[in-house]
């Protein structure tokens, strides 16, 4: 109360003109006014040394403050007495209040605890006592329900909305009003079920159910009929049974995958094969039957000369792979294969773009390719062998772009290179970036300089001297190198000979985390007049 006062009485100050009438030991915060109190503030003006205002002022200050002082000393012994009397508010008491003193607890003292009711109180007082244990919780019987008289709804309005007047009777029901409801009867409580077995859950199984009783008929009995109509394929009875019997078989006996494999029709010795009416489907059925006469007779077919790298698999692992073979097959040919050449393909038109004199010198000798095979004729396996120029261009992009940086050895032995020593066990990176950018190698090693690999030895060498190893090296060599570059090689032949492009958007490369454009290197593409489709 007396700080109320002193802040009522000291926030008429902060409205004057001086700031240092208030006292500096009072925090501001409590000076704030009261907001039912607030009235609105004039703007402070300019202070004037001359005016009669302050002096008159800090007089009427210190006169309120003197009378609140007093006033507040007289209320706090009146507190302090009705609180020993105890017929003040119990949780607004303090616990030893000190008539007429400020609660203020001494440097050192321990801190009082403010305790608003006398519940709290009395936990507080045995939580203090030594070696207490929690009370047990209580324990609560089953859960009673509250019976109530069922009441006509308007019956229970009055008696709630004015209790002073006493229940009023029910008002004579309306022709429309709706009738009284019938008594609820209390639910029976159910018996125990022991829980369902879990193959009732299994596909196809039906679970007996009772016809239901009077009043508890099934109302989602139609979108049950609904949903069975609308059941998965596999629990169609109505399929033919050769289908059914595929599924079947195809759920109990997985067989092998067998996609043909990219590229297949560039193979050597593919053109024969299409030429004889096998197709692109000639590598399928070649598989199938080695597959099936390999099963059937136990021997293999004398008359596959070349294999392709699943064949070879295939038969390595007795002509079948199991299905987390074939899923991770799958995925590693994913991973390594496809962003990789995707990336070599857009980085290579990439400096072919920033390159015209290339550019140029490549389409040069693709269309004498077209020119000698023939306009329509497609490109055979071994074709890129005699496309130079371009292979000096898909090595020039893998050497400056890195697409991978290096690769991870593990050392088995004590290994002594040049005047260090790698532990056994130790890991090392071997960077191909650091070797493929050094200019001791390479001259201007950072430029894309197709030319540089026109001496016909230049790569042999360097990939002698582990000078050029994007495809890696050693037993691990990258299993895609030849195809990558068969790939590369064919995109850049149809790129070249029927399209001419701009660059869209500019963009640049980065090499972290990966080696890619940041953009994906949008181009306009128009098609050349000359070209054939
Ligand atoms: C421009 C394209 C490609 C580049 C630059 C490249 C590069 C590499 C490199 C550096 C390695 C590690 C070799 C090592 O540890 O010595 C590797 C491994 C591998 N690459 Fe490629 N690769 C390319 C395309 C492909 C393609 C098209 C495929 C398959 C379709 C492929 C499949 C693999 C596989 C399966 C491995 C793991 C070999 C192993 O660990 O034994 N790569 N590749």
């Amino acid at each position: 109360m007396l700080s109320k006062i002193l802040c009522a009485s000291l926030s008429l100050n902060l409205n004057s003109r001086h700031p240092h009438a208030l006292p500096p030991l009072i925090h501001p915060l409590a000076l704030a006014p009261h907001p039912a109190e607030a009235k609105p503030r004039t703007p402070t003006p300019p202070l004037d040394a001359n005016a009669s205002g302050p002096p008159l002022l800090l007089a009427a200050a210190a006169a309120l403050l003197l009378a609140a002082a007093a006033l507040g000393w007289l209320l706090a012994g009146q507190h302090g007495a009705a609180a020993r009397r105890g017929d003040d508010a119990p949780h607004l008491r303090l616990q030893d209040p000190q008539p007429g003193a400020l609660h203020r607890r001494p440097r050192g003292a321990p801190r009082q605890r403010l305790l608003h009711h006398p519940r709290l109180r009395r936990a507080h007082r045995l939580l203090r006592r030594p070696g207490l244990q929690p009370p047990p919780p209580r324990r609560r019987g089953p859960r009673r329900r509250l019976q109530l008289p069922v009441l006509h709804r308007h019956a229970a309005r009055p008696a709630l909305a004015a209790p002073h007047q006493g229940p009023r009777a029910p008002p004579p029901p309306r022709a429309h009003a709706h009738p009284p409801r019938p008594p609820r009867v209390a639910a029976a409580p159910r018996p125990h079920r022991p829980p369902r077995p879990r193959h009732h859950a299994a596909v196809g199984a039906r679970r007996h159910r009772p016809p239901p009783r009077r009043g508890q008929e099934d109302h989602l009995q139609p979108h049950r009929q609904a949903a069975r109509q609308h059941r998965p394929r596999a629990l169609d009875r109505e399929r033919p049974p050769r289908v059914r019997q595929a599924h079947r078989r195809l759920l109990l006996h997985p067989v092998p995958l067998r996609p043909p494999p990219p590229f297949h029709h560039l193979r050597p010795g593919a053109q024969g094969e299409e030429e004889s009416g096998r197709g692109s489907a000639g590598g399928d059925k070649r598989m199938d039957d080695k597959v099936e006469n390999g099963a059937a007779n136990g021997k293999e077919d004398d008359k596959i000369e070349k294999k392709d790298m699943v064949e070879e698999l295939l038969e390595a692992e007795g002509g079948s792979f199991s299905e987390e073979e074939m899923v991770d097959f799958c995925l590693s040919l994913l991973v390594a294969g496809y962003e990789t050449t995707s990336v070599l393909m857009t980085l290579a038109v990439k400096f072919l773009t920033e390159t015209p004199t290339a550019l140029a010198q490549l389409r040069e000798e693709h269309e004498n390719i077209r020119d000698v095979k023939g306009k329509n004729q497609p490109l055979e396996w071994s074709d890129y062998k005699s496309m130079p120029f371009t292979q000096c261009v898909i090595n020039e992009t893998l050497r400056v772009a890195n697409l991978i940086s290096g690769v991870f050895r593990r050392a088995n032995t004590d290994i002594h290179f040049k005047d260090y020593i790698i532990p056994k066990g130790c890991k090392i990176f071997a960077s191909f970036r650091a070797v493929h950018l050094n200019t001791e190698h390479y001259e201007n090693a950072r430029t894309f300089d197709p030319w540089r690999w026109q001496s016909k030895n230049k790569l042999q060498n360097a990939e002698g001297a582990s000078l050029f190893t994007p495809f890696g090296g050693g037993p691990r060599l990258c299993p895609g190198y030849e195809l990558a570059r068969v790939v590369v090689s064919v995109f850049l032949h149809h790129l070249v000979t029927r399209f001419s492009w701009e660059e869209a958007e500019e963009d640049r490369i980065v090499f972290f985390p990966t080696t890619r454009t940041l953009k994906g290197y949008p181009i306009n593409l128009r098609r050349r007049p000359d070209s054939v489709f």
